[in-house]
């Protein structure tokens, strides 16, 4: 288990996270959500061992995580930690990469681990390619399978598909989070993207001003949001009194109610249309099997 004790942490002397305290079962997947800026990033750094830490604790298993005035070299072989930057070589082909670090002494079990792994983050057009000719996204998929080349049994990902387009991230994704499963490897990722938490999260830990203000499983937060912030990160929504906060997919146009309302604009989304609307002082978002017409009068249901 890995255990966060009461961490306060700042770079300076304001203070970036305040009494951060949870734990994270072996072989579970947790979400860090929260604005920019809110402490994501460092909440991993310090789980990876980063910094010192002069308030709280951070334990996997029995071993406390210690920062750079206890480790020469930061960061532990039980756990990886896929940054922002990547940090790869670049003038080493995708391969390479990936089995730096794995043993050889076993070439032909090094050989397979890397062609499964290149597998996993689907680059197996690209084996053979420098890295510095990879794009972005590119880079982004062997940094998170070179994370992996030696089974850790944490994972620290910070935004891990930030730089995939939308046609691969989904299949990716499942990929990474699936096989992440079957090894039964913990992970830990901070992101904003809501696809990266819904399906594949067992909690969600939301980060605000600071501190954790919600901890649960992503149904429970998806349909009770206690804040705005909550709900902004699963979709479009509103605050109606005295409904409190409304997803836009909650709100349906009716023939006739005690709501009505005022269409402003109509924005195209797929397979369904935003309608924004006037009720009352406040504009609303709903959202609509067809597009509506600039100033109609309709009525609307709030179903929760
Ligand atoms: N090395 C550093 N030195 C000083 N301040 C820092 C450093 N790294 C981050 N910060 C500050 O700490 C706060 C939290 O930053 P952090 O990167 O952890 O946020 P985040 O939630 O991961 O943001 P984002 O979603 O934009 O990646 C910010 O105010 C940031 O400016």
């Amino acid at each position: 288990m890995l255990q966060v004790k009461n961490v306060t942490f700042g770079y300076t002397k304001t203070k970036v996270l305040n009494a951060i305290d949870f734990n994270v079962e072996a072989g579970e997947n947790i979400a860090i959500i929260g604005e920019s800026g809110s402490g994501k990033s460092t909440l991993l750094k310090l789980i990876y061992g980063e910094y010192d830490l002069k308030h709280g604790q951070i334990y996997w298993k029995d071993e406390e995580i210690l920062g750079p005035k206890h480790n020469l070299v930061i960061g532990y072989d039980f756990m990886k930690y896929v940054t922002q930057e990547f940090d790869l070589m670049p003038f080493t082909t995708v391969e390479e990469n990936i089995s730096k670090y794995l043993s050889r002494f076993y070439p032909e079990d090094k050989q397979k681990r890397t062609e499964e792994l290149i597998k996993v983050v689907e680059l197996e057009a690209f084996a053979k390619t420098k890295v510095k000719l990879l794009s972005g996204g590119q880079k982004q998929r062997v940094a998170i399978a070179r994370a992996l080349a030696k089974e850790p049994e944490i994972l620290l990902l910070d935004e891990p598909f930030s730089h995939i387009d939308n046609f691969q991230k989904q299949g990716l994704r499942r990929n990474v989070f699936n096989y992440l499963k079957v090894k039964n490897i913990t992970c830990i990722v901070a992101t904003h993207d809501r696809n990266d938490a819904l399906g594949f999260a067992d909690q969600i830990i939301v980060l605000n001003n600071a501190e954790i203000i919600a901890k649960d499983t992503p149904q429970n937060l998806y349909k009770n949001p206690k804040l705005p912030l909550i709900a902004s990160f699963f979709g479009e929504f509103n605050v109606i009194e005295p409904y409190g906060i409304v997803y836009a997919n909650q709100v349906k146009i009716v023939p006739k109610s005690q709501l009505k309302a005022i269409v402003k604009m109509a924005y195209f989304n797929g397979n369904s249309w935003l309608i924004e609307a006037k009720y009352n002082t406040i504009s609303i978002f709903i959202e609509h099997d067809f597009e509506l017409k600039k100033e109609k009068i309709i009525y609307i249901e709030i179903s929760k």
